[in-house]
């Protein structure tokens, strides 16, 4: 043997407590550093099975697995209280409630792993920390075989409750453990110790340690040891770190149960609860079983999502006492870091905007899925104008499943006799004021960027390149995209009202629309809408949307209709092409009102190489609304499905490039040819009447024999 090696202290000395307080297990144990390590995780991780009833169930401040056998699962370092539903539907509805307190706890980090447990089912623990004592809270929805085994020093206090009915009887044992003594981080040898010399049952009885009991919970029937959820307030503990004092002992109920349910409590939603012995009946927390079940599955992953947030969020609600520990706790989350729709945490991560009268946060999920959340503040606002807003929610209702519309995931107005007026889309009660709290929550479909902003760096990147127009391709893609948003809602008969740049997304690669906040449904008798004082945004405003409701020359009522939107979307063509609105010029609203309702002021187009473009915009930005094109034929223009290439004009005009009268030929060439083909398209080739048909012959052959002469 190597000199070193033999100088080297025996495990027994390095270990000497893990000797010591190991009886029928100690060699296990009596191994090298690595090896003992190994044992202790092999231990942890093993699924230890007790054979018999009134046997000490091995307690683990870092467990694996959950142990769900009733048999082996009685932890003999418990407290128990159960409560015992005594009508023959006993076992239907039986839900117990497990609480382990120790004064210093253990528990290990997550593992990350949210797979199930061996009977299949997830398991999650709640922790609560930096209290005199570490707090469990056990829950499952049937009676638990082993309780959280995460505590390993103070009392311990766990809790069946059979049953929800206030009329069960319980019963409590306490236990005092004798093993306090032993120092070792390993919690299988001293659950092996108590093991063997204690008898729950003969300790059954015994005094109550009420006093030292603080609130926990561990979630979950079957321990796992490596779940953690909620920790409120101390960083997590390494066995090592454990106190090691063992705990009081109380022995367990009668455990004869083994189903269990796992992590069917939201440890956001639901924070541990604390169960008292003393308490009767269910929990003040209100988790009655009836609560566990309806509580939303959430997976260990899922939880410890939150967890972090939780824990600093409820440092502040600390208990100052034993006495406060003991009260329940509030059923609460952090309204600073989550929002809750319809019973569902969404963590916040950041504020994306605020609109007029709503912000938009960006949040994740409890299956953390990125969304954004829009908050709309109805308070001190009428019924109408409420109505209004939750007019939104019936839009992106009726939108789903459409591509480029930004998709309602769920929402939620809390005022409820709102929302039922809303949905019976009737409002009976205008002047009602909504609630002091009311407020409008949607959870919508996620965007990276919207198009504004998008557009801003388009022109950033063309400034440092030194190039003055933008790529066509990328005008093309965008455009149509833009085109087909709209398109959607104008099928569906709805107006947007307030289409600008940064009312478009980009979802995974394609536009979407956003924010049908003063969107229109078109009655069905007419194609036109009546706003009401909402305004769109002035740059992108046509000049119906400005005199809307005024009467025109002819004592008609001007109203807003599709066109509308067209003018607004020439606008944003305007703005792609040129790097600014056609009305930027005039800054304050009356410059733009007056301009913008002139029908003589004249839109300024600046040379473009490809002249389409420019052709595009004068059929969205025409006056006279009548005129203006529609959507579908928006989609046929040239720009987007050019018919005569334009590079064969262009071939022509470059082979005598210094007479201009031939460049001049092949643009009126390609003009008449294309500029026939929207009409070809929407009415068909066959309406057509014969004399258009030949006079757009007649002026293709003057302009060929014009070309031909001059090329010669
Ligand atoms: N689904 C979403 N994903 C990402 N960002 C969004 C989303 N919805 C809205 N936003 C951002 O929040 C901002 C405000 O949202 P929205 O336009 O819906 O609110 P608003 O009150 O109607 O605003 P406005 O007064 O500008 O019309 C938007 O400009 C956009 O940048």
């Amino acid at each position: 043997m190597d000199s070193r090696e033999a100088n080297l202290p025996s495990d027994h000395n390095i270990y000497p407590s893990f000797n010591a307080a190991t009886s029928s297990s100690s060699s296990s144990f009596n191994s090298s550093p690595p090896d003992f390590l190994r044992n202790v995780q092999a231990a942890f991780k093993r699924h230890r099975k007790m054979p018999e009833l009134n046997n000490l169930q091995p307690r683990r401040l870092v467990a694996k697995r959950v142990i769900k056998d009733s048999k082996t699962d009685e932890s003999q370092d418990v407290l128990v209280k159960q409560r015992v539903q005594d009508s023959g539907t006993l076992m239907k509805s039986m839900s117990t409630l497990t609480t382990v307190n120790c004064e210093s706890a253990s528990v290990t980090p997550p593992s990350g792993s949210d797979t199930p447990t061996e009977d299949g089912q997830f398991m999650s623990i709640d922790v609560q920390r930096g209290q005199p004592s570490f707090n469990c809270d056990c829950r499952t929805n049937n009676m638990v075989d082993l309780p959280c085994v995460k505590c390993r020093d103070g009392p311990k206090k766990v809790q069946f409750a059979l049953g929800n009915d206030t009329r069960s009887h319980e019963t409590e044992r306490d236990v005092n453990n004798r093993q306090e003594v032993l120092t070792a981080p390993n919690h299988d040898l001293n659950d092996q110790n108590l093991k063997n010399q204690v008898n729950p049952l003969s300790n059954f009885l015994q005094s109550d340690f009420r006093n030292q009991v603080t609130s926990s919970s561990v979630v979950g029937s079957t321990c796992a040891t490596t779940t953690l959820v909620n920790s409120v307030n101390a960083p997590m503990l390494s066995s090592t770190t454990c106190n090691s004092q063992l705990p009081q002992i109380d022995t367990v109920g009668p455990p004869k149960h083994n189903n269990i349910i796992i992590a069917d409590q939201n440890p956001v939603k639901d924070p541990p609860v604390l169960v008292d012995k003393s308490t009767k009946g269910d929990p003040p927390g209100g988790h009655s079983n009836m609560d566990l079940q309806s509580q939303p599955l959430i997976t260990n992953d899922q939880i410890s999502q939150v967890t972090s947030v939780t824990s600093n969020s409820e440092r502040s609600v600390k208990p100052a006492s034993k006495k406060d520990a003991l009260a329940p706790r509030k059923r609460s989350y952090d309204h600073d870091q989550f929002f809750k729709v319809n019973g569902k945490l969404y963590q916040r991560l950041g504020k994306i905007g605020s609109g007029g009268s709503s912000e938009v946060h960006k949040v994740i999920s409890q299956d953390c899925t990125i969304y954004a959340l829009k908050k709309i503040k109805l308070k001190g606002r009428d019924y109408g104008t409420a109505f209004g807003f939750c007019q939104e929610i019936e839009y992106l209702n009726k939108l789903r499943g459409k591509d480029h519309i930004i998709q309602l995931i769920d929402y939620e107005v809390t005022d409820k006799a709102l929302l039922k007026e809303v949905m019976s889309g009737s409002m009976t009660n205008k002047d009602g004021k909504v609630k002091e709290d009311g407020c409008i929550y949607m959870v919508l479909e996620y965007g990276e960027i919207d198009l504004a902003h998008m557009l801003s760096q388009k022109w950033r990147e063309l400034d440092d390149s030194k190039s003055t127009t933008l790529d066509e391709n990328w005008l093309r893609f965008y455009w149509q995209q833009i085109l087909l948003a709209v398109k959607t809602i104008h099928e569906e008969r709805i107006v947007h009202s307030d289409l600008k740049p940064a009312n478009f997304l980009l979802v995974r690669g394609s536009l979407k629309l956003i924010d049908f906040g003063i969107a229109k449904a078109i009655m069905s008798d007419t194609t036109n809408i009546q706003r009401d004082s909402q305004m769109g945004t002035l740059s992108y405003m046509s000049p119906e949307a400005f005199l809307c409701n005024e009467t025109d020359a002819n004592g008609n009522i001007i109203k807003c209709g599709r066109p509308s939107d067209i003018w607004s979307l020439g606008c944003i063509l305007y703005q792609m092409v040129y790097g600014r609105t056609p009305f930027a010029d005039y800054t304050t609203f009356w410059a733009k009102f007056k301009v913008i309702t002139d029908p003589d002021h004249e839109i300024r187009y600046e040379s473009l190489p490809n002249s389409w473009l420019i052709d595009l915009m004068k059929k969205c930005l025409v006056w006279d609304r009548k005129e203006r094109w529609t959507i579908p034929q928006l989609l046929q223009h040239p720009f987007l499905v050019p018919k005569i290439p334009h590079d064969l004009f262009q071939l022509v005009a470059d082979s005598c490039s210094e007479d201009s009268d031939v460049t001049m030929l092949c643009s009126r060439f390609e003009l008449l040819v294309n500029n026939s083909m929207p009409d070809i398209k929407s009415v068909g080739p066959g309406s057509i009447s014969p004399d258009k048909k030949c006079s757009l012959v007649d002026e293709m052959l003057k302009l060929c024999y014009e070309l031909k002469k001059k090329l010669m």
